[in-house]
């Protein structure tokens, strides 16, 4: 791919958030009703829909490679009683899910490991509440694993007969994430209060409701990169972005503000414009893991100097993000420097986008966070269609955007 020069203009489409599709279609699943408008095309949500629509004798469903639906489902196939073998790709049965599997067993829940313990493959064998009627069940869960594992039992918590109070331990990683859970539990009619270490779900249904889900700010970032790389007087208008956002990846406005890009609201959405850079950064990514991959490589090719903290969750996303990007950026002259107790540094260093070829490590978020850099220079991605885990459109709204895009055998 490579692009023709000129500064970057014009209107991207965004898919719709896949983490507030794949929660909504949940609760819906749950409140039995109500009306989903704007669902995500991400692979992760279609493939959430067509598990959710599989008949309840179905004996084994495959989750791939979507970790919110290997875990909402196993927490919502098992207060539902469902007997059912739930898997996933190779690099989902590395993904550890033992957290989320020893709170629905004291909730009830009968579930064997049929690989290694603590990992997907499970084997759900029904549900067998053990719970006194009057008190909601008490809960302590770690939360610097996985904020998935939370979100999924939160969504259930109004299924039980006495609700649910969660007991949050360790450092809470990706939080804004629980707040989106809550929000749309709240939307649709469930009660659920967040007392920062105490999380309290009433045993009270869900209704049916309407909701039109936003675009996704975590595809965002990669225009967000593109203007902060591209020619002088580049900017590009993104549709269907809210101002008050329930995704945490709108941090991405606040980020890009100190690495070279302004961001201005409408009624519409976003235009984003390009403007000077700042002096070096230091950012924590623990509320929002997934843009870390997106800010390195800008700040690498920027020649900004960039700290980075807050980056424990990434080993264990659909690869491990940090080896992958210091292998990837190390091509260009870049560097992610492992400073220990948790900092990470991306150094000035003489940084070349000159015909590389970037491997993607079958996550998404490797080729998106890559591609923005040839509008620096001409770059080969590996495997560009694992992009469909999130924003199957985004090589079309590449090229429609101006890049040159041509598909090797
Ligand atoms: O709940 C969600 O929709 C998500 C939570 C985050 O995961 P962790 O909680 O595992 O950090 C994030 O990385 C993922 O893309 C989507
Ligand atoms: C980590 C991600 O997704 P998940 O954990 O849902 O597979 C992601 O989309 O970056």
């Amino acid at each position: 791919m490579r692009w023709q020069g000129a500064p970057l203009g014009g209107s991207a489409q965004l898919p719709a958030s896949k983490s507030e599709s794949n929660r909504a279609l949940i609760i819906q699943a749950l409140a039995g009703g109500g009306q989903l408008r704007n669902l995500s095309d991400a692979n992760d949500t279609e493939l959430m829909q067509r598990l959710l629509a599989e008949p309840a004798t179905a004996p084994k469903l495959n989750a791939e490679d979507a970790g919110t639906v290997m875990r909402f489902l196993t927490a919502y196939l098992a207060v539902t009683g469902r007997q059912v073998l739930l898997t996933g790709t190779a690099r989902m049965r590395q993904r550890p899910i033992g957290v989320l599997v020893d709170a629905l067993r004291e909730l009830g829940a009968r579930i064997d490991y049929t690989e290694q313990e603590g990992y997907p493959p499970l084997q759900l064998q029904g549900w067998v509440p053990e719970l006194n009627e009057q008190e909601p069940a008490e809960l302590s869960v770690r939360g610097d694993i996985s904020s998935q594992y939370i979100s999924a039992l939160m969504m259930v918590g109004p299924q039980l007969p006495g609700g649910l109070r969660l007991r949050l331990t360790g450092k809470i990683g990706s939080r804004p994430y629980i707040r989106m859970t809550q929000s749309l539990m709240q939307h649709f009619g469930g009660q659920c209060r967040d007392l920062g270490e105490v999380i309290e779900v009433r045993p009270q249904a869900y209704h049916a409701a309407d909701y039109t889900i936003e675009s996704d700010w975590s595809a965002a970032s990669y225009w967000y990169a593109m203007v902060a790389l591209a020619p002088a007087g580049s900017t590009i208008t993104l549709p269907g972005l809210r101002q008050h956002s329930w995704q945490g990846d709108q941090a991405i406005v606040r980020i890009m503000a100190q690495l070279g890009v302004a961001t201005e609201f409408s009624e519409q959405g976003v235009t984003l414009t390009q403007v000077p850079v700042g002096s070096g950064v230091e950012l924590d990514f623990t509320d929002c893991p997934d843009l870390a991959q997106t800010v390195a490589v800008v700040a690498a090719a920027l020649g900004v100097p960039l700290v980075l903290t807050g980056l424990e969750s990434l080993r264990i996303k659909e690869t491990d993000r940090i080896a992958a990007l210091q292998t990837e950026l190390a091509k260009f002259g870049g560097a992610l420097v492992d400073e220990g107790a948790g900092r990470f540094r991306v150094p000035v260093a003489a940084f070349q986008v000159a015909g590389q070829t970037v491997e993607t490590y079958h996550d998404h978020r490797m080729a998106m966070a890559f591609a923005p850099l040839a509008v620096r220079g001409p770059l080969t991605v590996l495997a560009p269609t694992v992009v469909r885990k999130s924003y199957p459109q985004f090589w079309k709204e590449l090229r429609k955007a101006g890049f040159e895009i041509t598909e090797q055998a």
